[in-house]
């Protein structure tokens, strides 16, 4: 009974014998055994704006955050409309706007369950079906778009 998930298979390097794991759906192959992601998590990606009133109102950006909320607000909704109107996307504008540090992972947050994000961003993220762009989002570190990837 394979205890490997979906798709995947267990080979042997022609070279050097060792063990290693191809998925032939994706065309994937690691040496690390693959587990079974657990089925309560969620995967997403986000663009943070901080603001005065932010939690940590400092960031790889800007040492000093000086906007106001209303002004936050206003740059996640401009943010949004360009990105539902197939200007820009997601991971582009997290590259170099967001304030979160996962900017220089194109806002990649990987994958977390219940319990592990603050409760606005989880029952926002919860809330998205897969490939679906939040509404602005508000947590103590300031205001997110979230697009939930897996
Ligand atoms: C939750 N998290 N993951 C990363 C991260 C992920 C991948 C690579 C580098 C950093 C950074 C953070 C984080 O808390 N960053 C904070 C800002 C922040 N606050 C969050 C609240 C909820 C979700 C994401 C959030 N990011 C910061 O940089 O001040």
């Amino acid at each position: 009974m394979s205890d490997l998930p979906p798709g995947w298979e267990e080979k042997k390097s022609k070279s050097t014998g060792k063990t290693y794991y191809f998925n032939r759906g994706t065309n994937e192959s690691q040496w690390e055994k693959p587990v079974e992601r657990a089925s309560n998590q969620v995967r997403a990606s986000h663009l943070l704006v901080k603001h005065t009133e932010s939690r940590r109102p400092s960031s790889w950006k800007q040492e000093r955050i000086t906007r106001s909320k209303d002004e936050a607000l206003e740059i996640i909704k401009d943010y949004r409309k360009r990105i539902t109107s197939g200007e820009t996307t997601l991971k582009e504008l997290a590259s170099t706007e967001s304030d979160c540090s996962s900017a220089r992972k194109e806002g990649d947050l990987g994958f977390f369950g219940p319990g592990q994000m603050q409760k606005p961003f989880e029952e926002a993220t919860f809330a998205l079906e897969i490939n679906e762009l939040s509404e602005p989002v508000f947590t103590d570190s300031g205001i997110h778009l979230i697009l939930r990837t897996g």
